[in-house]
């Protein structure tokens, strides 16, 4: 069996399992956020449960809308946090927290080999910790986290294998864009367990793993996984809340579909307006001129991102008419990066440092487009409208790319910037 399959096997207490089959599984976390934790709360209502199956595993955000931007926002969050203590819920991760996908995994609340279940398409992101973590709906979230179970269907596996190392200025953003064009958007990776690993593997950071995991939601993935090695170690060491047992996938389990990257071969690369995988590589849009510049998401909001868009403004200015808008996507991170000096670096260049959650991602505050605005965000989504006007126009790329474009007010590629090869650090 795969990785994926022998987790699913386990939590429905099974010796095998097998693409297809219907399982009932017992779950080790549910979490859910925002908007979606009070119709999780509503549905726990209709359904008439009054206690949820353990208060110490089942996890709450306040991310999306962090803090409140409207009276209706904040009625939803001040509902949630009554509710929250009316089930007892032990971790309600309030306004300035961060995003789910990157606190539960922080908070040791996403180990290896455990079933997880989240109530957000990116869920797959927490699958680099080496656990099968799946996005659901509220109705499923709401059962999940009255009863511990949920029932799913075993996906079938897609396993990338990664060669080579990237080179600088190239970074796991530019692998996530590259297999977003080679699988298209709801296409071959329907329904999939992508599982990517191989020997470029290694050499990847977990700021870098989040963010390959992290894409496979909207390649149309039902979960991503990478196993864990002596980099995922050595992340959850301090963090686990609970004793967790990493599972592998067989030597002669059956993937129904492989691909091999070579990471040496990729360059920085762009989704372009309107869709995920309108892939050109960064110096064929070139010069383009962009009005707003974003660092920040579930995809890339974490240290190493903000430390690379840091290393790259050092000592220069954002571009005249450009607004540059950093949101950490954890405490942890803010921290993190406060304390390293990059966000003094960056606001010294005249950047926006706004406090942890989803930002301007959705398009509904910090950061709103106007009717012919481009922006470049490092985000994953750029359909029309998403992050404001149906007239605006939305660019994703790499935190190197990001940074570099917010400096020369249009897009640029980072390798391109004069004397920027020895501050290119985020693939070493
Ligand atoms: C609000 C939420 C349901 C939504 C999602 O699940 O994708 C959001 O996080 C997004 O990125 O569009
Ligand atoms: S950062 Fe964006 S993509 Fe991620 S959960 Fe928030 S709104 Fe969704």
């Amino acid at each position: 069996m795969t990785i994926t399959e022998k987790i699913l096997a386990r939590a429905a207490g099974l010796d095998r399992v097998q693409p297809g089959q219907f399982l009932d599984c017992k779950v080790d976390q549910v979490a859910s956020m925002d908007l979606q934790g009070k119709l999780v709360f509503n549905t726990l209502d209709s359904l008439g449960s009054d206690a949820l199956f353990d208060t110490g595993r089942v996890a709450f955000t306040l991310d999306h809308h962090s803090p409140a931007h409207s009276v209706a926002i904040a009625d939803v969050h001040a509902a949630i946090r009554k509710a929250a203590k009316k089930f007892e819920v032990k971790n309600l991760f309030d306004v300035g927290s961060g995003i789910m996908h990157v606190v539960m995994p922080e908070r040791g609340l996403v180990l290896p080999g455990e079933l997880v279940i989240m109530n957000e398409s990116h869920t797959p992101t927490g699958g680099a910790i080496g656990a099968v973590v799946i996005g659901v709906g509220q109705t499923d979230a709401a059962v999940a986290a009255a009863l511990g179970e949920i029932w799913l269907v075993v996906p079938a596996t897609l396993r990338i294998n990664l060669h080579g190392a990237l080179r600088p200025g190239v970074t796991t953003k530019d692998v996530a864009l590259h297999l977003m064009k080679l699988l298209g958007y709801e296409r071959r990776a329907i329904y999939r367990a992508i599982e990517i690993g191989g020997p470029g593997m290694a050499g990847l950071s977990m700021d870098a793993r989040f963010t390959l995991t992290n894409y496979c939601s909207d390649m149309g993935a039902k979960s991503a996984i990478i196993e864990a090695d002596a980099v995922t170690l050595a992340y959850v060491k301090d963090r686990a809340q609970r004793p967790f047992t990493p599972v592998y996938s067989d030597p002669d389990c059956r993937y129904e579909d492989v691909l091999d990257v070579d990471l040496g071969a990729l360059e920085p690369l762009l989704a372009c307006p309107h869709a995920l995988d309108n892939i050109h590589s960064v110096a064929s849009q070139a010069g383009k001129a962009i009005h707003e510049a974003v660092i920040g998401t579930c995809t890339n909001g974490r240290f190493e991102d903000i430390a690379a868009a840091a290393s790259i403004v050092q000592g220069r200015s954002v571009a005249p008419g450009v607004r540059f808008i950093v949101v950490p996507s954890s405490r942890e991170v803010y921290q993190r990066a406060m304390k390293a000096g990059h966000l003094a670096t960056l606001t010294d260049a005249g950047a926006l440092v706004f406090p942890p959650g989803c930002g301007p991602c959705m398009g509904e505050h910090s950061g709103v487009l106007g009717a012919g605005e481009v922006c470049i965000s490092s985000g994953n989504r750029n359909m029309k409208g998403r992050m404001g006007s149906a007239e605006s126009f939305v660019y994703l790329g790499s935190p190197e790319t990001v940074a570099a474009s917010a400096l020369q007010g249009v897009i640029t590629d980072p390798r391109t910037l004069q004397g920027a090869s020895k501050e290119l650090t985020h693939a070493d």
